[in-house]
C-alpha cells in the first residue's frame, strides 16, 4: 500500500492514513516520506505497517551517524533531522492536550510556547545501561533493541557524553573479560559520566552474594580510571527487583554533576536527569514561571535527588520536599548538607500520604510518567498557593492531569512549555505553568 507519512506519533513510528481514512503506525516511515508499506496488523481502528520501500524520502530524512538507528531502542528518531523532531514534539503536544486534555484550539495557541532546546543532539546523555548477552557460552554486554527482548552489540553510543567517547568500549572490554573468567551474575550496568566535573562511576548491578570485589575494581580501575565503581545489590522477584545496598568497590562510591551553579552527588540507584544542559532548562522555566521570594514557603513534590530543592532553598524562606525513593532522599539530605542550606525539610514517603501541611506559597510537582493521583490534585487545591510548576515527562498523563486542574476549578494553566530533553527520541519534558484562578 503506498502511502504517505504525515505526523510522528508518540512512538517510533510515523503516522498516515489510508485510502479509508483509518490510521496507520508506520515503523520506519519519517514525517513527509512517501512509502510502500506492508501492514502487518489490521485493526478496526487503526492498522500497524512496515516500510517495504522508500518512494519518495522526506527533507527532513538524513543519515544518523549510527549504524543501529532503527534497530536499538536508543534513537528511534535518529533519521529525522532535529527541525522536524522538534516542530514534532510540539505538536504531540499540541494533539495531546487537544485529544486527551480536551482544550479547545485557542486555549492550546495560547498555553503552548516554542519548544526550547540545548545545543547537543548528540553526545548530551551523562547516562547510558548496558544489558548483558550470554551467547556461545561468552559473555558481553550491549544495548537493549527497539525490541526490548533483543539485546545489541554496540561499541560506542553517539548519545553517551562526548567528552568519554571510549568509555562504553573500555566497560564493554574489561567486563567481557572478566565476565568471561568467572560469572559475575550481571544484571545490567550504568555507566555516568560528567563533563563538568569529570565524573565517571560505573555501576554493577548483580544478585547479593560473593562477587569478586577486588578482581573487579583492578581491572575496571587499570581500564577506564573511573572516580568510581559501585556494586548495586539487588534481589526479590525478577519483575519487581530491589536495591539490597550499594557498596563503593573503588573511589568516591557516587557520582557528582554540577547543575545550575548546584553541586549534585548521586547514589547509583538515584534519578537524575539524562540531560544536564536541557534540565537546566527545566530549573530556568520553573523559577521563572513561579518567581520565589524570600519569605515563601515552596512545597517539592517528587523531589529526588534535589534538582529543584535546591534552587527552591536559595529563593525562598522555607522547602518541604518530598520524595517516597529512600536512595535519593538520602542523596537530597546529603546535596543539601553540602550546599549549606538547612531550610529544607526533607519528607520521605508517598507524596500524597506525606503531603506536607505547611500554608506553601508556591508547589512544584515532577511526578513519575504515570502522573498525579486525583488525591494530589486535590491536596494541591486545598493549598493556599498562588502557582504550581507541574513538570511533566509525558504528555498524555499532564493532559488528563490539566483537565482534572481545570475540573477542579481551583488552578488554572496559562503556560506550557515543551523542553527538548531526549533528542532523537519521541519523548519530551514539558513545563506547565499553573495559577490560582
Ligand atoms: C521524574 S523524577 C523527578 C525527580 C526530581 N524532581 C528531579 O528532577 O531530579 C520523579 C521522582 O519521583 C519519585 N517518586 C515516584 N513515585 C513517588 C511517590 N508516590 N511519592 C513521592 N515520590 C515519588 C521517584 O523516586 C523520582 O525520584
Amino acid at each position: 500500500m503506498q502511502l504517505t507519512i504525515t505526523a510522528m506519533t508518540y512512538g517510533p513510528d510515523g503516522l498516515a492514513r489510508d485510502p479509508q481514512g483509518k490510521a496507520v503506525f508506520v515503523s520506519g516511515g519519517v514525517i513527509g516520506d512517501v512509502v510502500e508499506a506492508r501492514v502487518v496488523e489490521d485493526g478496526a481502528s487503526f492498522s500497524r505497517a512496515v516500510v517495504e520501500e522508500l518512494l519518495e524520502p522526506s527533507p527532513s530524512r538524513r543519515q544518523a551517524p549510527c549504524p543501529f538507528v532503527g534497530v536499538c531502542g536508543g534513537c528511534p528518531w535518529g533519521s529525522m533531522s532535529r527541525e522536524a523532531q522538534l516542530a514534532a514534539k510540539e505538536e504531540n503536544l499540541r494533539s495531546t492536550l487537544d485529544r486527551i486534555g480536551r482544550f479547545t484550539p485557542e486555549e492550546i495557541d495560547n498555553l503552548v510556547k516554542p519548544i526550547r532546546f540545548a545545543k547537543d543532539e548528540w553526545g548530551y546523555r551523562n547516562k547510558v545501561e548496558l544489558a548483558p548477552i550470554h551467547q556461545n557460552g561468552k559473555f558481553s554486554l550491549g544495548m537493549h533493541g527497539r525490541d526490548p527482548q533483543q539485546v545489541i552489540r554496540v561499541d560506542k553510543c553517539p548519545l553517551f557524553e562526548k567528552k568519554y567517547p571510549k568509555a562504553l568500549k573500555g566497560v564493554i572490554g574489561a567486563l567481557s573479560y572478566l565476565g568471561n573468567s568467572r560469572d559475575l551474575e550481571i544484571e545490567r550496568v550504568g555507566i555516568r559520566a560528567s563533563r563538568r566535573t569529570r565524573a565517571l562511576e560505573i555501576a554493577l548491578w548483580t544478585p547479593t552474594g560473593a562477587f569478586p570485589r577486588a578482581q573487579v575494581s583492578r581491572v575496571l580501575g587499570d581500564s577506564l580510571k573511573p572516580s568510581s565503581v559501585v556494586r548495586v545489590m539487588s534481589k526479590g522477584d525478577r519483575r519487581a527487583r530491589k536495591v539490597a545496598g550499594v557498596e563503593a568497590l573503588l573511589g568516591e562510591g557516587s557520582w557528582t554533576e554540577s547543575i545550575a551553579q548546584e553541586q549534585m552527588r548521586l547514589s547509583a540507584p538515584s534519578f537524575f536527569q539524562v540531560n544536564t544542559a536541557a534540565a537546566e532548562i527545566l530549573i530556568e522555566l520553573v523559577m521563572d514561571d513561579l518567581q520565589p521570594q524570600e519569605d515563601e514557603v515552596a512545597v517539592d513534590l517528587y523531589c529526588g535527588a534535589g534538582t529543584f530543592t535546591l534552587p527552591l532553598a536559595r529563593r525562598c524562606e522555607y522547602v518541604a520536599a518530598v520524595e517516597s525513593y529512600g536512595p535519593a532522599v538520602r542523596d537530597l539530605r546529603r546535596n543539601l548538607e553540602i550546599a549549606r542550606l538547612d531550610n529544607v525539610d526533607v519528607i520521605g514517603g508517598d507524596a500524597v500520604r506525606e503531603f506536607p501541611d505547611e500554608e506553601a506559597d508556591l508547589l512544584v510537582v515532577d511526578p513519575p510518567r504515570a502522573g498525579l493521583a486525583p488525591e494530589a490534585i486535590d491536596l494541591i487545591a486545598s493549598t493556599p498557593a498562588r502557582a504550581v510548576a507541574y513538570v511533566s515527562c509525558d504528555p498524555a498523563t499532564l493532559a488528563r492531569d490539566l483537565r482534572r486542574f481545570c475540573d477542579q476549578g481551583t488552578f488554572t494553566p496559562v503556560s506550557a512549555t515543551p523542553v527538548d530533553l531526549f533528542p532523537q527520541t519521541f519523548h519530551c519534558e514539558t513545563v506547565v505553568h499553573l495559577v490560582r484562578r
